[in-house]
């Protein structure tokens, strides 16, 4: 499923209607009429509904939803923010087929203190004021009725996107409605995956409004979710007569004697994910405290380690900043044939090293939290947060290479400026030594999937999984531990298994 900004949602639109002749008309009763069915399932008949529309198109998506109502005898009110002259093209088309169906509307501006009356009265309100025709603050008099609705104690069903939220997501600290349902039309827009957009959509809806997908394909739209079919056709096959050799013989640089931890649980998380070989260099003091968690893995000490022995190499967590510890980043840059994953304090390292990325022939893989990427980009946390997109893509693209930006909606970039996002995984993730789980998770599913691509991918959503997994039968967010995640990957792929269709 593609995620599309403002700008190429409006040319998929354009080109839908123009080039397709999938007139504007017939996509607005399409969306009108497929929120209108979503919708059903939640609506009473005793509700009071109050749909709340403005003058451009979504608030022509709105009289199609108040026909559907009135032809299924909910008690609904109709409220119009624009006087009627303004309304035009198809959202005043819809307007007439409203008005001759048997519709009536009233007119906010006419009765304003009868609206502020009703409003806090619905149990339902469907907000189909602005979409993605919005920029910047709303204006009065949309600020307003926004404002009412926020405060209204109505169930809150958004058209497309909560008025007066950007599609392009960014930062915003003005006012925007709160939904509780967001109904987006044909695909996702930036918005739901980025902060503070995403907080406003309550549970989101995607709607097919029926674009054909060539529409996307003219557009050369790059972005889209990850999604669990994605998963299942492209898990790897274990070959009944493959060897441990076949699965992978990595080498994981990683912990120091102030974060052992850091390399057991890497360590953990590629065991649980179907390495075949795993060798861990840490420094020799702390064999004893990692191998009691990794007893399959085999150990080298950091002065004898042959680069050239291992299919791949994952480097940085519980590393250590040292100047000791960089050179380890140089030496792994330089073999340029073997493929790198690159994680935490291996990042930190990376940026003195940053020019090698280019000279390598295999792949490389860097896993950065918002603070690492702000530090290797040299923008701030806030810069980074406010374009997420943007940065991975440059960043990925001039480096040419795969860059994985953690956050609730990780977002994976490729060296040819595809975007992948994954959206499982919830809060119980926002811990330490999770995101060294899910380094040692990429890492194991390097050496066994068809493409890099849904390696890293498969990892990223199955380590959100396992998070949900967790929560919902056994933790709460609060609870779960980093060691917890490695002790639940065995029956989230076991359950992704029995699906798979590979
Ligand atoms: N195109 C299609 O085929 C389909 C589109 N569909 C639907 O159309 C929606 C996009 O429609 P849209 O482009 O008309 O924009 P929309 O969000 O309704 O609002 C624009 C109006 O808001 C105004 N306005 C802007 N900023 C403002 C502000 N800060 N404060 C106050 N007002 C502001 C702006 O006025 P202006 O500022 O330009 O004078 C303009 O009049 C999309 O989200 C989906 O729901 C579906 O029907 C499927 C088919
Ligand atoms: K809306």
């Amino acid at each position: 499923m593609h995620i599309v900004s403002r700008e190429e949602m409006q040319a998929i639109d354009h080109y839908a209607i123009e080039t397709i002749g999938l007139q504007g008309a017939i996509l607005m009763e399409n969306a009108g009429r497929a929120i209108f069915q979503k919708l059903l399932p939640l609506l009473k008949k005793e509700d009071r509904i109050g749909v709340i529309i403005g003058k451009g198109n979504n608030g022509g998506d709105g009289f199609v939803i108040a026909r559907c109502l009135m032809e299924k005898s909910f008690q609904t009110d109709v409220w119009v923010v624009p006087a009627k002259k303004e309304l035009t093209g198809d959202a005043q088309s819809h307007m007439g087929i409203y008005f001759r169906a048997g519709g009536t509307v009233r007119f906010i501006q006419d009765e304003h203190n009868t609206f502020l009356k009703k409003v806090n009265e619905y149990t339902v309100v469907i907000d189909a004021l602005l979409g993605t025709g919005v920029h910047g603050e709303p204006r009065s008099p949309y600020l307003g009725v926004i404002q009412s609705v926020n405060q209204s104690q109505a169930m809150v069903a958004a058209v497309d996107l909560p008025s007066g939220v950007p599609a392009n997501g960014g930062q915003f600290t003005h006012e925007a409605v709160q939904a509780d349902h967001t109904y987006t039309l044909q695909c996702p827009k930036l918005a739901m995956y980025t902060k503070p957009a995403a907080a406003y959509f309550g549970t989101s809806h995607i709607v097919d409004i029926g674009i054909p997908n060539i529409a996307f394909r003219e557009q050369e739209v790059l972005r889209r979710l990850w999604t669990r079919e994605d998963v299942l056709t492209s898990l790897p096959k274990r070959e009944a007569f493959s060897h441990k050799g076949a699965h992978g013989k990595g080498l994981l640089i990683a912990g120091s004697t102030e974060m052992p931890g850091a390399a057991a649980l890497a360590a953990k998380g590629a065991l649980r994910s179907g390495i075949g070989l795993l060798t861990i260099s840490t420094p020799e003091e702390i064999w004893t405290a990692v191998s009691t968690h990794a007893v399959e893995a085999t150990y080298v000490s950091r002065d004898d380690i042959q680069f050239d022995h291992y299919d791949g190499i994952a480097l940085g967590p519980g590393l250590g900043r040292e100047k000791s510890t960089a050179h380890l980043v140089k030496k792994a840059l330089s073999h340029d044939d073997i493929p790198l994953l690159i994680d935490a304090d291996g990042l930190f390292h990376l940026k003195s090293y940053i020019k090698l990325l280019k000279k390598r022939q295999a792949p490389v893989v860097i896993t950065p939290h918002p603070g690492e990427m702000a530090r290797l980009t040299g923008l701030t946390i806030k810069e980074i947060e406010n374009n997420r997109f943007q940065t991975a893509k440059a960043f990925a693209v001039n480096h040419g290479i795969y860059v994985v930006l953690k956050g609730k909606y990780t977002v994976i970039s490729t060296p040819d400026g595809n975007q992948f996002v994954n959206d499982t995984g919830n809060a119980a993730l926002a811990k330490g030594g999770t995101g060294d789980v899910l380094t040692g998770m990429i890492f194991a599913f390097m050496f066994q999937h068809q493409s890099l691509l849904s390696a890293i991918c498969n990892a990223v959503h199955l380590h959100g999984m396992v998070a949900e997994h967790l929560t919902l039968h056994s933790h709460s967010k609060l609870d779960v531990l980093a060691s917890d995640v490695t002790q639940a990957i065995p029956v989230v792929l076991h359950n992704f298994y029995r699906d798979t269709v590979c």
